[in-house]
Order: structure tokens, then C-alpha cells, then sequence
């Protein structure tokens, strides 16, 4: 047996004691006991520790931080994010502003997992610590998800026990995901399948439809019949029957946003209009780029105080969607990735007077921040869901010329270890 006080919190969820060893769910202070093959024990807990609020918590994998007072969630993230900067070397930091909202029933995007469990039809999701492969964890709460999404998920496994073509689908299918709008007044679902029924999605849809008239369509995705051996996230799916509408329209602020089915969405619909006001504010000239724009949720407010904006998106539905947005307008939306753009618009010496940048968790990369420094853009808006990546690039662009003025934390994934952070550059 030993004991251990936990002396901080680190990235991906765990607190690290004065040894070097990490542990889930103790907070910054905790004296633990551990024991082989027992879970670990507080002897002396946080002021900041509170009852969670799902019976699945600690067991589940998504969730790391409902043992965790609100506030002192939001303090964990901001002082793992200024270490992540001291690591990566980066000095005169300006204070960091934190933007949050209600911490619970936020997603508006679930993914769950399919099995047997006992002979009957459950969802779930992974257990903590495991990866895709591993025995799911049958779920009866998500109280992080919006209320309609695990409505839905609900209704689908009841109906299996009584409607065969519920039962059908749901029996061959691998994952569920749920897709609602700001209001939750529309419902997509995508169902990941690798041995598809020969027919019937069309029943399975109405059925559910009947139960959760807010589904206004849905699509079957069909997965390589083996599993991969690199895991579920590095499988393609190639699409299957289809119902329904293909996409739903979701508002933030003025926009109406046509969101395609499968396609990117920022997953909290109460800090949405926040991240817009921090990207894109009272910011206006002639030219603006919207780099790894999705379907044009900056770009189409940025629209309105810039003569133009380029924005680039390299992955579908996304890009037909953002095409759409900016049609018949003096706009442009190019399908690329953002490298091969950037590449040529350094040939043809282009200068925007203002960059806004979102890119996936491996953040922008070191050659595509070569080539921001050469376009020398007056001012750059960084959205970063990955503060690791986000210091690699801080710390190449600030060596380039650029100074961070203005650093947000915006609590995109309350209960989790997740962060995302809106950085201003100028030069
Ligand atoms: C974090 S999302 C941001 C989307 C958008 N800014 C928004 O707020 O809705 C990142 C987007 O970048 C796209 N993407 C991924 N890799 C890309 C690349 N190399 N070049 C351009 N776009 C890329 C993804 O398809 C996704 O839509």
C-alpha cells in the first residue's frame, strides 16, 4: 500500500503525484492510497471535490473531471494550459480570459456504441482507459449530451424489443450517432454498420421518427466488413441507404448554418456564439481567410464586415456545404487543404488583413507556419482544440515575427479534460 499526495493536474485527465505517478479522477492537494488491483483511495480530498453527476462517472471514458467543482474545473484547464506554454518555451504571455457556459446537457453531437449485453440490445460508450476494441460500457445517462440526443437513444433501444425493423438495424449496427441544432428542434442520426439488413431502413427510420419526431433524416454508413487493426478511427465508411433530409439547419447568432450529415460542428450549443464573438468580434477590411473553415461558421459572419473571404476546406460533406454558404456572392471557398493553399498563395504574394485559422488536434504544423510567416498577415486568430499543438505553432510563430495579444479559454467540453483556447497574433 502506499500514499501519495497529488501535486497537479496534467493533460489527458489525471493528477500527478511528487513520484512521477499519474491517477485518474484526484484533484491538486489529495492525499490517495493505492493499493495493487484496488481503486484508489482519498484520505484527504479537495475542498473543490463534489459528487458527480452521472452514476457512470469514473467508469466510463468520457468523462475526467465530475469530481470537480465547476470552478475549479475551469482552473485546472487554465493552469495546465499556461504550462503547456512554459514547456514549449513561451515567454510574455498575456493574461488568460476564460468564457464558459452551462456545464451540463451542452453536446449536441453523441456517438455511442452498439452491443449485446445480457441477451439484450444496449448502448454505450467506452470504458475509462480502454480504446474502440474493448468491451463497451452499457450507459442509462449522459447527462453531459443534450436532452433530446439521449432521448433518442433511449427510444431506439426500447422500440427494438417490440419493432423488428428496429430491431433489425439496431442489432447490426456498430455505433449511433446523434446530430441535434441549437434548439433541438432537428435530429440526425448516422448508424455505423459493417453487415447491413438487405432492406428496411426506411421502416427503421419512421419507426424511430414515430417516437422522436424531431429525426428529420438519417443514413446508414457502411464500415469495412473486418475490423481494422488500428482501431475504429482510422476506418473509412462508405455510405448506405440514406432518409430523410441531409442535414439540419443550425443558428448561431444571425446565420442559419445548413449543417450536412457527417459533417464538422462545434459541439457546444451553449459556448457557440461566444467562440464566434471571440474569432471574429467587431473585426473588418478588404480580405480574410478562413482557414479549415468547416461549413462557414466564421466565414459567414465574417462576410459581413470583410469585401472578401477565402475560405478553405479540405474535407466532405464539410466543403460542399461551405460552398453553398458562400455561393453567388464575391466570396470564395476552395476545397483544399490548407498546405496546398497556402503554398500558392505565397507564390502569388497574396496578404489578407486578417487570418482565422481552426484546425483539427494536430493543430496547423510547422510548414504550413513556415509559410504563414512568409505571407506576413497583420493579424492571426488561432482556434485550437489542442493546447499542445497549439504551443508547437505559438512558439514557431512568435520566433517569426508574431506576438500573442490576447488568449481565451473557451470551456468547449465541461467534465472533461478537453480545452479550447482562441489566441490573437499580431505583428
Ligand atoms: C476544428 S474544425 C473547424 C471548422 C470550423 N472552423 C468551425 O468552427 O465550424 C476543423 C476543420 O478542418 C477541416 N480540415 C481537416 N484537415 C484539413 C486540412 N489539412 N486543410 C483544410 N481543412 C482541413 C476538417 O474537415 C474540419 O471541418
Amino acid at each position: 500500500m502506499k500514499t501519495l499526495r497529488i501535486e497537479k493536474m496534467i493533460y489527458g485527465g489525471a493528477g500527478v503525484a511528487k513520484n512521477g505517478e499519474t491517477l485518474p479522477f484526484v484533484l491538486p492537494g489529495e492525499l490517495v492510497q493505492i493499493e495493487a488491483g484496488a481503486p484508489a483511495k482519498v484520505i484527504e480530498a479537495s475542498q473543490d471535490r463534489v459528487a458527480p453527476g452521472c452514476v457512470h462517472f469514473g467508469e466510463c471514458g468520457g468523462c475526467h473531471y465530475q469530481h470537480a467543482s465547476y470552478p475549479a474545473q475551469l482552473q485546472i484547464k487554465r493552469t495546465i494550459l499556461l504550462e503547456t506554454f512554459a514547456v514549449a518555451g513561451l515567454t510574455e504571455l498575456p493574461e488568460i480570459a476564460t468564457h464558459s457556459g452551462e456545464p451540463w446537457h451542452y453536446r449536441n453531437r453523441i456517438r455511442l456504441r452498439v452491443g449485446e449485453v445480457d441477451g439484450e440490445l444496449r448502448v454505450g460508450y467506452n470504458r475509462a482507459g480502454a480504446t474502440g476494441g474493448d468491451a463497451m460500457l452499457p450507459i442509462m445517462m449522459c447527462p453531459i449530451a443534450s436532452p433530446l440526443l439521449w432521448q433518442a437513444a433511449e427510444a431506439v433501444v426500447a422500440l427494438a424489443k417490440t419493432d423488428a425493423a428496429i430491431w433489425g438495424w439496431l442489432a447490426a449496427a456498430v455505433e449511433l450517432e446523434f446530430f441535434t441544432n441549437d434548439d433541438e428542434t432537428a435530429l440526425q442520426l448516422v448508424l455505423f454498420t459493417r453487415r447491413p439488413p438487405a432492406a428496411g431502413f426506411g421502416a427503421f427510420c419512421r419507426a424511430l421518427q414515430k417516437a422522436v419526431p424531431q429525426l428529420e433524416g438519417a443514413g446508414a454508413a457502411l464500415l469495412p466488413k473486418n475490423p481494422s487493426p488500428q482501431g475504429r478511427r482510422a476506418e473509412h465508411a462508405k455510405p448506405g441507404p440514406q432518409w430523410g433530409t441531409a442535414g439540419i439547419i443550425y443558428k448561431v447568432g444571425n446565420d442559419r448554418h445548413w449543417v450536412s450529415r457527417g459533417a464538422f460542428f462545434q459541439v457546444n450549443r451553449h459556448v457557440v456564439a461566444e467562440l464566434l464573438r471571440l474569432a471574429v468580434g467587431e473585426r473588418k477590411g478588404k480580405l480574410v481567410w478562413d482557414l479549415y473553415a468547416g461549413v462557414g461558421l466564421f466565414s459567414r459572419a465574417l462576410a459581413a464586415t470583410f469585401e472578401q473571404v477565402v475560405a478553405v476546406e479540405a474535407g466532405e460533406p464539410a466543403a460542399t456545404d461551405l460552398a453553398a454558404a458562400l455561393k453567388g456572392k464575391k466570396h470564395r471557398a476552395v476545397a483544399m487543404t490548407t498546405l496546398d493553399f497556402l503554398q500558392a498563395a505565397v507564390v502569388q504574394r497574396e496578404r489578407p488583413d486578417l487570418i482565422v485559422m481552426d484546425p483539427p488536434r494536430a493543430g496547423v504544423g510547422a510548414e504550413a507556419c513556415a509559410l504563414l510567416a512568409r505571407v506576413r498577415c497583420p493579424e492571426i486568430v488561432y482556434v485550437s482544440c489542442d493546447p499542445v499543438t497549439l504551443a508547437r505553432d505559438l512558439k514557431q510563430l512568435t520566433g517569426d515575427g508574431y506576438k500573442v495579444v490576447e488568449l481565451n479559454l473557451v470551456d468547449m467540453f465541461p467534465q472533461t479534460f478537453h480545452m479550447e483556447t482562441v489566441a490573437v497574433l499580431r505583428r
